[in-house]
């Protein structure tokens, strides 16, 4: 309350933490799954947390959502049908509205009150629900995805939380065979794959399953300075062997005619970044061999 810090961390960071001012708390609730909470921060803008873990902010959740949404869509030079798991804040519907030949955006939240809270105190992130081509599914995704159709989509974003919580299943093999299973040959998965700085076996483990389960794995990362160490990674997959080219947009964004609905300037992606965030440095080169 009134400038008291609050410290983020947990026993994905036991023995770190990063502090942020709070300048006056705006929601706090349980829902049937987490801790929900909303603060305006002296820096950040509003920020949302989600059992003490920050998910976005409104000053950096550009980096995030942009990146996670436009490496996969811009790797695909037409893609129609796209999947987004978790993603409950709306920010990734926004920037997969960005592009026209989107035909269908299904998106499984479990927690509906991330959505609600979403559509209260961050109407930047929540306008991607208006996009009349988005489904919302409230659920369990791997519930969702045993229902769906083979090989319906051409992208697939995984926008979780940590696995500490109701994102645990999400990085388990059984879950990346159902996701394998959903796309269409060629098609990309996406996914939210922590920090090179702090989760190096995290990271070995995702790889070493998605090696078993698809054809072509790349790991790519951004700057998201209020994540732990500042910085997040993405895991891409494809059940396409290396012909798929992950590095080079090959749906470049500064071709897509601006047809999404909303008005929102992109803020941080563009091609440059995407060649740019597959460059590894040397540890995680070494640490994580098949990169
Ligand atoms: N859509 C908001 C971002 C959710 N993903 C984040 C990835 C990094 C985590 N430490 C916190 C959630």
């Amino acid at each position: 309350k009134g400038g008291k810090a609050v410290y983020f961390n947990n026993p994905m960071w036991p023995v770190e933490a990063h502090s942020l001012k709070v300048e006056k708390v705006l929601f706090k609730d349980k829902s049937d799954f987490q801790e929900v909470l909303v603060f305006e921060s002296a820096t950040y803008g509003k920020v949302l947390v989600l059992d003490g873990i920050v998910q976005l902010t409104e000053k950096d959740e550009c980096a995030y959502q942009e990146m996670i949404a436009h490496l996969p869509l811009c790797s695909i030079s037409s893609p129609k049908n796209v999947l987004v798991v978790g993603g409950g804040d709306g920010g990734v519907l926004r920037e997969i509205s960005r592009h026209s030949s989107v035909e269908v955006i299904d998106i499984c939240e479990i927690d509906k009150m991330v959505i609600d809270v979403s559509k209260k105190f961050f109407p930047e992130l929540a306008v991607g629900f208006e996009d009349p081509r988005v489904q919302l599914h409230i659920g369990d995704a791997a519930e969702f995805l045993r229902k769906s159709p083979e090989g319906k989509y051409d992208a697939i974003i995984v926008d979780s939380s940590d696995p500490v919580g109701p994102a645990q299943a999400l990085v388990e093999k059984p879950f990346f065979e159902t996701l394998a299973r959903a796309l269409k040959p060629g098609g990309i998965l996406c996914n939210m794959a922590e920090s090179m700085w702090l989760h190096t076996h995290l990271i070995e483990d995702m790889i070493s399953i998605c090696r078993q389960t698809f054809k072509s794995v790349h790991y790519a990362w951004s700057s998201v300075p209020t994540y732990p160490s500042g910085v997040i990674g993405f895991v891409l997959c494809s059940t396409e062997g290396p012909a798929v080219d992950f590095k080079n947009p090959i749906n470049p964004i500064e071709k897509l005619d601006g047809a999404m609905p909303h008005k929102r300037e992109l803020k941080f992606y563009n091609s440059d970044m995407h060649r740019a965030a597959f460059a590894l440095p040397t540890f995680l080169k070494r640490e994580v061999g098949s990169l």
